[in-house]
């Protein structure tokens, strides 16, 4: 569930008096997502997102992914825009929090993406890439080589209490993508979280790319890992669907393509997403408290990824 804050309707009806959007209807809290507070708002105009942003969440941050996402949208990605009020702010604060109004993107995310859903998604990403070249901010990929680093060493040898034997297989991966990470290719601003719950469809169509919370400036190529082993396994990792990764790849060849030397590199690059998200959840896993209102993700799930590709 992710409904940390809780907004009262007075303090709602007064936030929403800032802006040209009509007056309150209704506002539901949003359960699915973990990071940040979010709320379903209908005014007598639309249908919005709330959200309020939690402590995962650098403030100093917000500037970035608010004209990140306001760039996207206005090149007709369907990004949802940030809503600005009458004084042209977008980034507010209620109940103390950072907050934003976004707007409301139709759509619903996918348990099971089909072959179909993969290279809508592929090409999606694609096209996000190519709208991306002439964004000129900046933004360090904190969970990169140093930040596996920092989270392998937070970890420790209490990885094991997950499963025997992962605090070694951890500082071995670790070891080979230190040596091997190709770090020469072209970099770019990535999303580096577009997990199937983070791309809203309507039947095979993308409605809405979300969730750029971990947008970053990185190997571009990257992101295309991280779609890789989001969407072609099964939940658990234990199976990779052929097909779905290649319409992935299909999809991505339709609006942007890899070169040569980044298509020559993504097994690595696809061992470094599985790793990321491999110790995001083991440090997750290790330090969240078992009454805490967040469900914990599978860290073996992305094991059993990994294996795929150290396998290949
Ligand atoms: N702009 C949007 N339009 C429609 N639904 C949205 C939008 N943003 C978020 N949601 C819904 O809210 C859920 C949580 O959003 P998300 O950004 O993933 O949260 P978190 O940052 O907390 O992980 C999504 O799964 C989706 O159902
Ligand atoms: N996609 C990551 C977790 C990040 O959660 P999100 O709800 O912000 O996408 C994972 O699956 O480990």
């Amino acid at each position: 569930m992710a409904v940390y804050t809780q907004v009262p309707a007075e303090a709602l009806d007064s936030f929403l008096s800032r802006y040209d959007v009509g007056t309150l209807v209704s506002a539901k809290g949003i359960a699915e997502g973990v990071e940040n507070s979010n709320f379903l708002v209908e005014t007598t105009q639309a249908r919005f997102i709330l959200t309020l942003y939690e402590k995962r969440v650098s403030e100093a941050d917000l500037p970035y992914f608010l004209a990140l996402k306001t760039h996207l949208a206005d090149r007709g990605l369907p990004v949802p825009r940030p809503i600005v009020d009458r004084e042209g702010r977008a980034l507010q604060t209620l109940q103390g929090r950072p907050a934003c109004l976004i707007e409301f993107l139709p759509g619903v995310s996918l348990g099971e993406p089909t072959p179909a859903h993969c290279r809508a998604a592929g090409e999606a990403m694609g096209q996000m890439h190519a709208a991306l070249r002439d964004f000129d901010q900046v933004r360090e990929n904190a969970l990169n080589l140093a930040g596996w680093q920092r989270l392998a060493e937070a970890c420790g040898a209490r990885a094991d209490e997950i499963a025997p034997g992962l605090a070694a297989t951890i500082a071995e991966e670790l070891a080979f993508l230190e040596t091997n990470w190709p770090l020469d290719l072209p970099h770019s601003t990535i999303h580096a979280d577009l997990f199937p719950d983070n791309v809203l469809v309507r039947g095979t169509k993308v409605t809405g790319l979300i969730d750029f919370y971990f947008a970053c400036t990185d190997i571009r190529a990257y992101d295309l890992a991280v779609l890789h082993t989001s969407w072609a396994f099964s939940g658990d990792g234990a199976t990779h669907f052929a097909d779905r990764a290649a319409a992935l790849d299909a999809g991505y060849a339709a609006s942007h393509g890899l070169s040569a030397d980044e298509a020559a590199a993504f097994n690595i690059l696809a061992r470094g997403a599985c790793l990321r998200f491999l110790l995001t959840r083991t440090y997750d896993w290790l330090n969240t408290p078992a009454d805490a209102l967040v469900t914990r993700k599978d860290p073996l799930a992305y094991l059993r990824r990994l294996a795929h590709y150290r396998a290949a």
